[in-house]
This record gives C-alpha cells, sequence and structure tokens, in this order.
C-alpha cells in the first residue's frame, strides 16, 4: 500500500484540481473500454468537487455514476448522499450521465441490498474511479470502527454491504471493502488538519493502529497508489 499527497493551497484549488483528475480517468476510460464508472462518497466535503466536475467536456452519456455508501433515508431526504450528487453533480454536462441509486423501497438495507446488488451490476466492475471521504473517526465509505457489521462488509464477496453505525446517524449500505479495493483509480478526498493527522497516524505501521481504522484497513488493500487530495 502507498499513498501520494496532493496539497492544496485553498478548497476552490482542491476542487478544481481533483474534478480536472476524475475527468481525466473518466476520459481516458471512456478511451480504453467505451464506457466509464465513477463511484462517489457524500457527507460535507464533495459539494464543490462535484460543481466543478460537472462542466467537463467529456462524453457523460458513456459514464456510470454510483455512490461509495448511502443513508438509508429516502432519496430527497436532507441527509441523503443520492440527494447530494443529483443537486451538486448530475447537472449541466453530467446530467447526460447514468446514475445508479443505492437505496430502494425495502424497510432496512438488509432487506434492500439483494436489489441494490442487481441494480448495481450495470456497472462493469471493477469500478474506474472511486472518491474516498473520511469520518472523523477514521470511517470511509459506511466501514464505521466497531459497527457489528464491519468484519463481513471487510471480508464479503458482494458488492454491497449492510452497516449500522454505532453512533452517526442512519442505518447505511456501503460497497464492501474488497469492492473498493479493486477499484482501478482509488482518489481520498478530505480537508483540514484534523483530518491530516488522523490519516497519518491511522498509516503508522502498528498492528493495534490497522486495526482501529476502517480507512487504513481500506487503503492497505486498494491495488493501485491511492491518491490523497487535501487542503487545510
Ligand atoms: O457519512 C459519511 O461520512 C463520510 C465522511 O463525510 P464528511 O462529512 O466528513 O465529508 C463520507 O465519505 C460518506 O460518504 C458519508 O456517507
Amino acid at each position: 500500500m502507498s499513498l501520494q499527497w496532493h496539497e492544496f493551497a485553498n478548497k476552490d484549488e482542491l476542487d478544481l484540481n481533483l474534478a480536472h483528475s476524475i475527468a481525466e480517468q473518466l476520459k481516458q476510460a471512456i478511451a480504453e473500454r467505451g464506457t466509464a464508472s465513477l463511484a462517489v462518497s457524500g457527507g460535507r466535503t464533495p459539494a464543490g468537487m462535484f460543481k466543478a466536475l460537472r462542466t467537463s467536456p467529456i462524453d457523460w452519456a458513456k459514464v456510470n455514476i454510483t455512490l461509495v455508501d448511502e443513508r438509508w433515508v429516502p432519496n430527497d431526504h436532507a441527509d441523503s448522499n443520492e440527494r447530494l450528487t443529483r443537486e451538486n453533480l448530475l447537472q449541466e454536462n453530467a446530467a447526460a450521465a447514468n446514475f445508479i441509486s443505492m437505496v430502494n423501497e425495502s424497510a432496512t438495507p438488509h432487506e434492500g441490498l439483494a436489489g441494490i446488488e442487481l441494480q448495481l451490476n450495470v456497472i462493469k466492475w471493477p469500478i474506474d474511479i472511486l472518491i474516498l471521504g473520511m469520518g472523523d473517526d477514521g470511517h470511509t465509505a459506511s466501514l464505521f470502527p466497531n459497527a457489528i457489521e464491519l468484519e463481513a462488509a471487510c471480508a464479503s464477496t458482494n458488492l454491497v454491504a449492510a452497516v449500522t453505525p454505532p453512533a452517526a446517524p442512519h442505518q447505511r449500505i456501503t460497497l464492501t471493502l474488497p469492492t473498493i479495493a479493486q477499484a482501478r483509480n482509488v482518489l481520498v478526498h478530505i480537508t483540514g488538519t484534523g483530518k491530516k493527522e488522523l490519516l497519518n497516524t491511522a498509516m503508522q505501521e502498528q498492528k493495534a493502529i490497522t486495526d482501529l481504522y476502517p480507512i487504513r484497513r481500506v487503503l492497505d488493500q486498494v491495488k493501485s497508489t491511492a491518491q490523497v487530495y487535501w487542503t487545510a
């Protein structure tokens, strides 16, 4: 496992550079394989990058977009990662992309899993580009420390798993660790000195630390060098 850090003076520069890098990788995937696939994270961090990416001059009709993880809420809920993505990314040029939702009508993500797995099969796995966020507790995707389903989600051969966060709101559905690790390109999008310190701590070489932070468990498994995009 290795990380390459890209550091920027402010959030606007970070968003523009990350959006440019994603757009170039999407173009390359379309040139090589005819279509491209992208999995994006939600939460507070990506809205600015989404707005920068959506105007990129690429053939969006050839792009499948899904989520790295989702809160099990209706897709118009304030906490929905799908709503965030529809309002900020799937606009202007990027409105032509095909979006694959990670929620359905089931009451719980555990009940909805099989249907989501089927929906996601329109993507040619492994996915081309996958953007990870990271929470202040070291969770990434919806792989939360101490979640009862964490070990299963880290070992599953399925695309997705249901997770119950010990403290954060909402039941979750998440790409499993093996699904994330197989991605052709993995980018980590984080801001703030606290998250930089946390990621550096998580990457130290003690076994106790490896087990503590899901972000470390994921980055230990990714196939290529993960690219970290950061600003204070
Ligand atoms: O709950 C989630 O949290 C992480 C981190 O979010 P942030 O608000 O700290 O940027 C996010 O990557 C994930 O997609 C989301 O569901």
